[in-house]
């Protein structure tokens, strides 16, 4: 483990996660099997265990800021950024952001969005870890890595709690260091 800041470098423990995340069958939408993070967000264990998975394979990577994805990138997005030693962005959907902001539209695995940064939040240069629970269709992650690129900055990472493979959202984004806790 790097000397970036404290946490566990012992591998986590992916079955305390996965006891943890609970299926919802047609929630929002008839036919979409919903992955709930939170009963995981309500055990001391397996939250403290899915934040330092998420962080550990990025420690000493020189990460300046963490993304994370609303609504439930910015919970594990922000202790992510605090285990390594980076700021938070806050990487919102559309109008929510008070300031001067850049964005990217896509496409959900239920409807469409678009996700906004602040504009001066990611500054040219700059190495960025983006942090989201689950990977779907992947579109919610693509247009994330495309608006870091437009805004200068370098993608250093993707990390996530769970992929829903069957979904392919990795291939999506081939050029990415993609970083999966589960595989459901
Ligand atoms: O890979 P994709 O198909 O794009 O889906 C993944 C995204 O969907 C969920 O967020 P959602 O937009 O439902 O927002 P929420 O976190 O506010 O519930 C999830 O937290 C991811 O951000
Ligand atoms: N099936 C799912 N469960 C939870 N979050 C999601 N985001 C996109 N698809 C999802």
């Amino acid at each position: 483990m790097s000397d970036d800041t404290a946490t566990t470098d012992a591998a986590p423990d992916l079955e305390l996660i996965q006891a943890h995340i609970r299926d919802v069958p047609d929630f929002p939408h008839p036919g979409i099997l919903f992955k709930d993070i939170t009963p995981l967000l309500n055990h001391r264990e397996a939250l403290a265990a899915a934040v330092d998975g998420l962080a550990a394979p990025f420690l000493g990577a020189g990460v300046d800021h963490v993304v994370g994805l609303e609504a439930r990138g910015f919970i594990f997005g922000a202790p992510v950024a605090m285990a390594l030693g980076a700021g938070f962005v806050p990487a919102r959907k559309a109008g929510k952001l008070p300031a001067s902001t850049i964005g990217q539209a896509y496409d959900l695995e239920y409807g469409t969005a678009t996700v906004e940064i602040h504009a001066d939040a990611v500054t040219p240069g700059s190495r960025v870890l983006i942090v989201d629970d689950v990977l779907a269709t992947g579109g919610t992650g693509k247009a994330a890595v495309d608006l870091i690129r437009k805004a200068g900055g370098t993608v250093v990472g993707f990390s996530v709690l769970m992929e829903l493979s069957s979904l392919r959202g990795h291939e999506k984004m081939p050029d990415v260091e993609l970083h999966t806790l589960l595989s459901v």
